[in-house]
């Protein structure tokens, strides 16, 4: 029997029965009668861990522990494991006519061992001719020889891999993608697991390289990590290229080296010559998002110059008194930049609207679409299309949950970009598509969401002629993926853009939009001022759990709905984290109930029906994107099905890795979507994530209601901390491409509109004077509060009664 380590013990036994097997993920649960065990145990016992290729039947030798199950009591879990070929008559015979030996039943078995003895397989396995012994079929006799030789070939390999340090849900995976060559492939160069098998990172192809005895400065381990470190660079913080400098330092950071710059700049330029990676000057990429971006620049030009073909024809008189009736009938009166949005728009391929909230951006999608169809002579109403797509225009957004704001501002169609340029479940963020958009004018909105892939892969779907324009607002967090579009376009200073300033909403009494405002223009904010949409609760981030409990339960019980609260914060980890929030609001929100089914994913988190979910990556088949929010209707067997309004998903308990509880979320995945009560902890502990974009957005997703609670030193830490750095060069190509281009775009550079009309500006200043549009609530009624649990008295919520 094996050596064992000092924790580990050994059994060797019959595979009686496969109780449980996922094929995904190889996860076994076998029950096995014990022939020898280093253990005294009983006849049988339940052996379990990830076993991909057991036979009913078979005898193993397994190496791993006994443990207590709380409800399956002793099981013993497998590290390692490796089959005996049997060598008794029953075993064998079992053996050769199990589902390995195809065409192989019990008379041929018998025969086999008849003819060659109990030591038969490893007769066989060692010299394949003593078949020539048995009166079988020559067929069956190949069945036989190779049956046993892969069998013993996928243990070796399993065996192989265990000793080099890798796990058994990585081997799994390993042996999925390479089968038989697995060894031969990692042995040619381990770090090609990286390329070669999804979810399998560098740490893990290092960690096989070093225990296969591979040099620290073996070169395809610096291409390994200089590949992972420009990976790493652009899809976690949101860069399109990398400069040498950081490209080598980083790299030499993670691999440990001798900090010898020629050594990278050697590899580096090896890279390039392979076309791994593209260079321009000192700028280093990775070929897909080179080609994003200098392809989505020449993309733009080429419509800047289909332009002249689309010159609007319409009479600018025409156009005046058609904007005109529009306000009659709206009864609005627009806004000098709103106005002219309306007014040019007709006479641009790409035009770009931005603003922060309230500033009347959904107010011009509106105009603009009954402006276009006016002018253009075409149905207002949907209905009197015969069929959806004879729709003119397209109104979309990066989320489904800011598809579905859209549409429910404006009353119009809208989907997301993903469902527009028919991005399907085998599609990837890097496929050049070939969907055409049918359509005349395309209206995105929440475009400081798009990132550099998504955003060429709209471009290539858009046909000649239409025209397009972004909105969207500068000032939120980026897009998570790499690259500042929206900021890149509007540097660029190519394009038709107008700058909506003046807010709207602010006399409609938001407190919360003058917050915003403030933090845009750099205005002092004393955060702790109480407003009766607004407040800030101060305590220590160890508080943090306990205080938004205690908030959400006082809400609740002064008659707001659980489906108003939306929890936001910045990191998963910690005391304050978004995982701990989640576990502390679902037991407030969706507490345990023996009549709601669960389901365990592990030791700190579990599903339960009517728990609200969070979509974490795009699923497009099922129309579910990431960011969407849903609510768990029914778990059966393992699947759980969730309800995104009105769309049902299932999802099979290998999928759930890609949805989380959304008690609580992070703000990042918030973007795009509005919540009638935002609760949202800032701490000191937040440390790298107290950025002023990351609390703006996070303040701007509340609609009715703002709670802050933490440290207000934090806040202001936030606020002075304002430098988004990405390197992207989108703008530079783009002003490259228009260099070229012979038409009066450059005039955009000093044509910003602005909306800092004077007029206006006075006329909003003193309409401020004259009635506050923030009701300041007297400090005295506040200083009761003490934000404690049990509180019955005073609440935050008297801030945000309706
Ligand atoms: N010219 C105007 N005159 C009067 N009210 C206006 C005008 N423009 C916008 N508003 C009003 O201001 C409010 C905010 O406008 P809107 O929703 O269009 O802004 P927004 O920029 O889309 O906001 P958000 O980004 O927060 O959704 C609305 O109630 C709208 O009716």
């Amino acid at each position: 029997m094996q050596q064992q380590t000092a924790q580990s013990s050994a059994i060797v036994g019959i595979a009686e029965r496969i109780i449980f097997h996922n094929a995904d993920n190889a996860y076994t649960v076998l029950n096995v009668t014990i022939k020898d065990s280093t253990l005294s145990l009983e006849d049988e016992i339940n052996v379990i861990g990830l076993m991909p290729n057991i036979t009913e039947g078979e005898e193993y030798e397994f190496i791993g522990q006994l443990i207590e199950h709380p409800k399956y009591g002793e099981q013993f879990k497998v590290s390692t494991y490796k089959k005996k070929l049997p060598s008794d008559y029953d075993a064998v015979v079992k053996y050769l006519s199990s589902d390995l030996f195809h065409g192989v039943g019990l008379k041929t078995a018998q025969k086999v061992i008849e003819s060659l003895g109990n030591d038969a397989l490893e007769r066989i396995y060692n010299n394949e001719a003593v078949l020539e012994e048995v009166n079988i079929k020559d067929t069956l006799k190949t069945t036989i020889y190779k049956g046993i030789v892969e069998n013993r070939a996928t243990q070796d390999i399993m065996i192989q891999l265990n000793e080099w340090g890798i796990g058994p849900e990585a081997s799994v995976k390993l042996y999925k993608t390479y089968k038989e060559e697995t060894v031969a492939r990692i042995q040619e160069n381990p770090f090609r697991i990286v390329k070669d098998v999804r979810g399998i990172g560098f740490h893990t192809a290092d960690k096989l390289a070093q225990n296969m005895g591979m040099s620290y400065d073996h070169p395809e381990r610096i291409y390994a990590g200089l590949i992972h470190t420009i990976d790493q660079f652009c899809h976690q913080e949101g860069h399109t290229y990398i400069t040498s400098f950081e490209w080598v330092m980083l790299t030499d950071e993670l691999l440990d080296l001798s900090n010898d710059e020629s050594l990278y700049k050697e590899h580096i330029l090896q890279l390039i010559e392979r076309q791994d990676i593209f260079q321009d000057e000192d700028r280093y990429y990775i070929p897909q998002l080179y080609y994003a971006e200098r392809r989505a620049s020449k993309l733009l030009r080429q419509m800047v110059e289909d332009e002249q073909h689309v010159e609007s024809g319409f009479d600018q008189s025409h156009i005046e008194e058609t904007i005109g009736e529009l306000e009659d009938e709206l009864g609005i009166e627009y806004s000098s930049a709103q106005r002219d949005v309306l007014s040019n728009f007709m006479d641009h391929s790409i035009v770009i609207l931005s603003g922060g909230p309230g500033t009347g951006k959904t107010t011009v999608i509106n105009g603009i679409v009954n402006l276009y169809l006016r002018l253009t002579d075409a149905p207002i109403e949907l209905s009197e299309y015969d069929d959806e797509e004879d729709f003119p225009i397209r109104l979309c957004a990066p989320t489904g949950r800011a598809a579905k704001r859209l549409n429910e501002t404006t009353g119009l169609m809208a989907s997301t970009i993903h469902r527009l340029i028919g991005y399907g479940i085998d599609s990837s963020e890097t496929d050049e598509l070939d969907t055409e958009i049918n359509a005349e004018l395309i209206i995105v909105d929440e475009m400081s969401m798009v990132d550099t892939y998504l955003f060429y892969q709209l471009l290539q779907c858009i046909q000649p002629g239409t025209k397009i324009i972004f909105v969207g607002d500068e000032d939120q967090l980026p897009s998570v993926g790499p690259g500042y579009v929206f900021h890149d376009l509007i540097q660029s200073k190519c394009f038709n853009h107008t700058r909506l300033d003046r807010v709207y909403r602010q006399q409609e009494g938001s407190s919360i939009v003058h917050l915003a405002h403030q933090m845009k223009n750099g205005e002092h904010i004393d955060i702790r001022q109480k407003y009766k949409d607004r407040t800030f609760i101060q305590c220590h981030q160890d508080e943090i759990a306990d205080k938004i409990d205690w908030a959400v339960s006082s809400g609740i019980s002064r008659g707001r709905d659980k489906s108003e609260f939306q929890v936001l914060a910045p990191i998963y980890r910690g005391s304050a984290g978004i995982n701990r929030l989640n576990q502390v609001l679902q037991n407030r929100l969706n507490p345990k109930d023996p009549t709601l089914n669960e389901i365990k994913i592990n030791d700190d988190l579990l599903y339960r029906v009517g728990d609200k979910v969070l979509q974490l990556v795009n699923r497009p088949n099922d129309q579910v994107f990431n960011g969407d929010m849903g609510i768990i209707q029914t778990i059966d067997d393992g699947v759980v099905t969730v309800d995104y309004q009105g769309n049902s998903v299932e999802y099979q308990r290998k999928d759930l890795i890609e949805i989380t509880l959304a008690y609580a979320c992070s703000i990042h995945k918030s973007q795009g979507s509005e919540f009638p009560i935002v609760i949202m902890p800032v701490v000191k502990g937040y440390y790298r994530m107290l950025q002023k974009s990351i609390l703006y957005t996070g303040i701007t997703r509340a609609k009715e209601s703002l709670l802050l609670i933490g440290e207000p030193e934090a806040f202001n830490i936030g606020l002075s901390n304002n430098n988004i750095v990405r390197y992207t060069h989108l703008s530079e190509y783009i002003k490259e491409q228009f260099k070229a281009v012979d038409v009066n775009h450059r005039e955009y550079k000093e044509q910003i509109e602005v909306d800092h009309d004077e007029d206006d500006l006075h006329e909003h200043q003193d309409e401020n004077i004259a009635r506050p549009f923030v009701q300041q609530v007297n400090q005295n009624e506040f200083e009761n509060i003490h934000p404690s649990i049990g509180c019955e008295e005073v609440s935050p919520y008297d801030f945000m009664q309706k």
